[in-house]
């Protein structure tokens, strides 16, 4: 069979490279790079892209394998109607390794063509590390990485201020791009690197913060063969994702013209406040996966979509999202339900397989962004605890329960299967050295009061919460997750 490029032409990727992305993964490919995409297609723009591995690790030599082009497969209700959409992407030009060869990136910096910069570096990228150099080749963090890209386009043109870039990062973290353009400016004042590029950092660039939303699933490991044989070709980095699509950028209106990729079916909305866009998808969506998933791997779920299927646990999401999660927010309450209601709908997407541990992937951090501030708001608001929240709480924690096994830190749930839990290492020590003791309450009390988890809280002040995280984790310990579950509900 033959490869995807021996069948599909790279139709825009010879474009002049106007976007330089950071993060080769899976989002981009299927969100930006495909409203980009669109955006060439329809001639609202003409511009190709230049991936850039973030991390020494990645895609890199894959996609250039495969010269740029790769595959998209969209699939989900519309109209009540099964879709899927397959879109060949043509727009990347090329895949930067700056670990191999750091120059090529110094020369994206000098580019006259070059003026978007995307980026999607985990939540984990967008953070200063003491000890980068403006001289290293390249700078280990992502900001160090765009400082010095800056430095060098900086002294290329002289200064120019028509030379500035436009920033889009994509990290699901509070304003993004505010807390990118705050770290690039602390490295080029700890590297000397003068006024007058702080003031062109300041005036010459524009920095959106952005909100994304699309569930993507990435490679169809167990759907390669109905791909292949759909496709007639091979497709090493094909990926896939829901329809839904939302790209939400806080910024000046006409910064729209510089990357017109509204004009066509990506939903695109620039606005002057992100902040209630973000909060409403990573309170309600986000959260809502936070605060089921774990449960429902312990109880033998695998997928999304099967938790969806089960009444009990498809109550539960419904019990956090509209009585625990959405009482919590000041948005117009018509248009919360609104959103969670297309979530759910999104969630039972029978089209996508969207596994379970792959969203496990971090929870503690997860559960700190996504899950806490609607607890903490509803006792707040209340005066009393949220029972579902207070139960994904002690399922996170159960979750964790794991030993290090062939150097993974490995649990095993009820019907013994063992699966990897993957997070930070000094989260996995934590939790590795609590489960030791098999001491439910005591485990619960160290949690809530491990301050470096909760951004500075303890959290046995909130009361009552330390006896409910303890009673619950206590009864997972040897009652079925489904019966405990049921309760709740039926509460
Ligand atoms: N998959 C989805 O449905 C979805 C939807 C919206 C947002 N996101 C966000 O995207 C991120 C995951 O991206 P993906 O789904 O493309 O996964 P992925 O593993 O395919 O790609 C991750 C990218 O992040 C880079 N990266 C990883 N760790 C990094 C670090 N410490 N510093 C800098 N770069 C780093 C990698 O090099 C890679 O380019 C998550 O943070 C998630 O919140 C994902
Ligand atoms: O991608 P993560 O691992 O940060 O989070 C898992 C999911 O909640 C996430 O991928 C959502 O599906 C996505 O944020 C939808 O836009």
């Amino acid at each position: 069979m033959k490869q995807v490029h021996e069948t599909v032409e790279k139709i825009f990727g010879n474009y002049p490279e106007k976007v330089l992305q950071f993060g080769e993964g899976n989002f981009l490919r299927a969100f930006a790079d495909w409203m980009i995409n669109n955006a060439n297609k329809n001639g609202d723009y003409k511009g190709s892209i230049v991936l850039c591995q973030p991390i020494a690790s990645g895609l890199g030599n894959m996609i250039n394998t495969q010269n740029g082009v790769y595959t998209l497969a969209m699939r989900g209700i519309e109209n009540g109607e099964a879709v899927e959409k397959i879109e060949q992407i043509t727009s990347v030009s090329r895949c930067i390794n700056p670990y191999e060869d750091y120059e090529a990136l110094m020369a994206m910096a000098r580019s006259t063509d070059l003026e978007v910069v995307i980026s999607n570096t985990t939540e984990a990228g967008i953070a200063y590390k003491a000890g980068d150099k403006v001289t290293d080749t390249p700078p280990a963090s992502f900001p160090a990485k765009v400082t010095a890209f800056l430095y060098e386009r900086f002294k290329a043109f002289n200064g120019a201020m028509d030379k500035g870039l436009l920033f889009l990062p994509v990290e699901l973290i509070d304003m993004n791009g505010d807390n990118l353009k705050r770290i690039v400016l602390q490295y080029a004042a700890e590297w000397e690197l003068g006024d007058d590029f702080t003031l062109w950092i300041e005036k010459a660039n524009k920095f959106t913060n952005t909100l994304v939303d699309r569930i993507v699933t990435g490679y169809p490991k167990d759907q390669i063969d109905y791909f292949e044989e759909k496709l007639g070709y091979k497709d090493n980095v094909i990926v896939t994702s829901e329809v839904f699509n939302l790209w939400v950028i806080e910024g000046k209106k006409d910064w729209a013209d510089i990357f017109p990729i509204h004009k066509n079916e990506a939903n695109v909305i620039w606005t002057d406040d992100v902040k209630p866009y973000k909060t409403r998808k990573v309170r309600i969506l986000n959260g809502g996966h936070t605060s089921t998933v774990l449960a429902a791997y312990l109880s033998g779920h695998n997928f999304v979509g099967d938790f969806m299927n089960d009444e009990v646990f498809k109550s539960f999401l419904d019990k956090v999202i509209y009585d625990e999660v959405i009482p919590t927010l000041d948005l117009p309450k018509e248009e919360l339900e609104e959103f969670a209601g297309s979530v759910g709908d999104r969630f039972a997407n029978p089209y996508i397989k969207h596994k379970l541990l792959d969203i496990s992937l971090n929870s503690c951090s997860k559960f700190n962004a996504r899950c806490l501030p609607s607890l903490t708001e509803y006792a707040a608001r209340k005066d009393s605890l949220p029972e579902a929240l207070c139960f994904s709480f002690a399922a996170f924690i159960k979750f964790y329960d794991g030993q290090m096994k062939d150097g993974a830190f490995t649990g095993r749930r009820a019907d013994s299967t063992e699966y990897p839990i993957k997070d930070d290492a000094d989260v996995l020590e934590f939790f590795e050295k609590q489960w030791a003791s098999r001491d439910a309450a005591a485990i619960a009390k160290a949690v809530l009061s491990n301050k470096s988890f909760w951004s500075g809280k303890d959290l046995i002040e909130i009361k009552g919460l330390e006896e409910k995280v303890a009673g619950y984790l206590g009864r997972l310990e040897t009652e079925d997750v489904r019966s405990i579950i049921k309760d709740i509900i039926e509460k």
